[in-house]
């Protein structure tokens, strides 16, 4: 993956406008901060829920996803060969052009790709630069921004925004699979997708990992198969079968820490590591256990389910703009600084000031751990979901009602007493007087 040094001086010095109106923040220098020159001083970019689009907005997206697919990415090639091959025996280069969307599909696959020792050597698979560690949410950050960046200057548009698939429905349905927005099901294949959908016409690149790992090529921009895709019909495994619910994400936004040690998938109470979904919402690791988004890439169940493919299905970039969404409202409300990002120990590329593997110009874990709106460029409108209480929160509640119930029955049924009494006592003396001073007029003894 590389770009020419004019390009990288293209985008050496921008502005960003951020959130008030003429809030505009200089960002040269920074090589994060704006992106790209062509979005000097355009306004922040709202990521919004894809269901609520209206039909035109939907449309508008769907076909410039497929404008992206077929658009040759401007400024990046892609290399097709290790580096020690990397100049063919013509001293030709192994680059190669790739689209816009492609090379969004080919960044997800290096980064996850096995290291190539050596022919007739096992490729090396215990090296992932962008899952299973703390640069999970920084990386994809990073991932869906340059894909923002780069379809904002495809459109000319500055303000175009990648929505976000609310995955957290807790039902067996994908709601985004309809031919409007990411294609139904087809009535004649229960893993493809419906010919009326733009969708069903789209290649996947990346799928001969055997040849990468065993020959030492590295994926190129050939396009293969269709989208597959079954969504909740993992029939093997009942647990994939079902979306994560919003109790779920409630429960990791409320997780303390960014990660803990081991940094890894093996973590417990750690916000990323729940997020990802390698343990349990409320943050217990437990090796069964696949959540969040884990689980919402596995009820996908095809294309969109397999790591060096996955986001070859459109739904990626849905799925993961969404745990983007909870990373940021994370950083919110645990009002996070990058101090809260590991410094060290963590996997090869996660810690915090490494580069985040293979991203050109290089970029930095710590540069991604920000509030998007106050530094990226983009935000987001969601609602998110009371925490449902506790079994002890429930039964104190409990308690308390049923004790302010019993005190107000007690109060009621006074007064009725009181207010009864009182009226028997109030016509009582009364009676009494008269009767007395019958009594004493005529020294008589009556009943009235
Ligand atoms: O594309 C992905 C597919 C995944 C499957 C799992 C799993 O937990 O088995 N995790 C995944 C992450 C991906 O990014």
């Amino acid at each position: 993956m590389i770009q020419s040094p004019e390009i990288l001086s293209r985008r050496a010095d921008v502005h960003v406008q951020r959130s008030g109106p003429g809030d505009v923040e200089q960002c040269s220098g920074s090589r994060v901060c704006g992106g790209h020159a062509e979005i000097s001083g355009h306004a922040l970019a709202v990521r919004r829920n894809v269901l609520t689009l209206s039909a035109e907005q939907k449309r508008v997206f769907v076909s410039a996803l497929d404008q992206a697919k077929r658009t040759t990415h401007p400024d990046i090639v892609i290399a097709t060969r290790h580096y020690s091959e990397i100049f063919g025996p013509d001293n030709s280069t192994q680059f190669q052009n790739i689209s816009i969307y492609n090379l969004f599909v080919w960044t997800h696959y290096y980064s996850v790709s096995k290291t190539f020792l050596g022919d007739g050597e096992p490729s090396f698979s215990a090296v992932d630069f962008s899952h299973e560690g703390p640069g999970f949410l920084t990386w994809h950050r990073y991932h869906l921004l340059q894909l923002e960046r780069d379809m904002q200057d495809m459109l000319r548009d500055p303000s175009f925004a990648l929505p976000f698939w609310d995955f957290s429905t807790g039902g067996s349905e994908c709601d985004i699979c309809t031919d409007d927005l990411m294609g139904a099901r087809s009535r004649f294949d229960s893993t493809a997708i419906s010919s009326n959908s733009i969708f069903s016409s789209w290649r996947v690149i990346c799928e001969s990992v055997e040849d990468y790992d065993t020959l030492g090529t590295i994926c190129n921009s050939t396009e293969s198969s269709p989208i597959r895709r079954n969504p909740a019909g993992n029939v093997a495994r009942p647990m994939v079968q079902r979306l994560p619910e919003a109790q779920d994400v409630a429960a990791c936004l409320e997780i303390d820490a960014f990660d803990t040690p081991p940094f890894y998938s093996t973590s417990s109470d750690s916000f990323r590591n729940s997020i990802e979904g390698y343990s349990a919402p409320e943050g217990p690791y437990d090796p069964v256990v696949r959540s969040l988004h884990n689980l919402a890439h596995l009820f996908l169940n095809g294309t969109g389910g397999q790591t060096h493919l996955s986001p070859n299905d459109p739904i990626f970039l849905l799925l993961h703009t969404f745990t983007d969404a909870i990373f940021d409202e994370w950083l919110r409300r645990h009002t996070a600084d990058v101090s809260s990002y590991p410094l060290e120990n963590a996997p090869i590329g996660h810690n915090r000031e490494f580069n985040m593997v293979p991203f050109w110009p290089p970029v930095r874990n710590a540069e991604m751990f920000v509030s998007a709106a106050d530094s990226l460029g983009y935000s987001y409108e969601v609602q998110w979901p009371a925490r449902a209480l506790t079994l002890t929160q429930i039964i104190t509640v409990t308690v308390v009602a049923a004790l302010i119930i019993v005190a107000i029955v007690f109060a009621a049924a006074t007064c009725v007493v009181r207010s009864r009494s009182f009226g028997t006592e109030t016509r009582q003396p009364l009676l009494g007087d008269q009767y007395q001073r019958y009594d004493e007029q005529h020294k008589t003894q009556s009943v009235v």
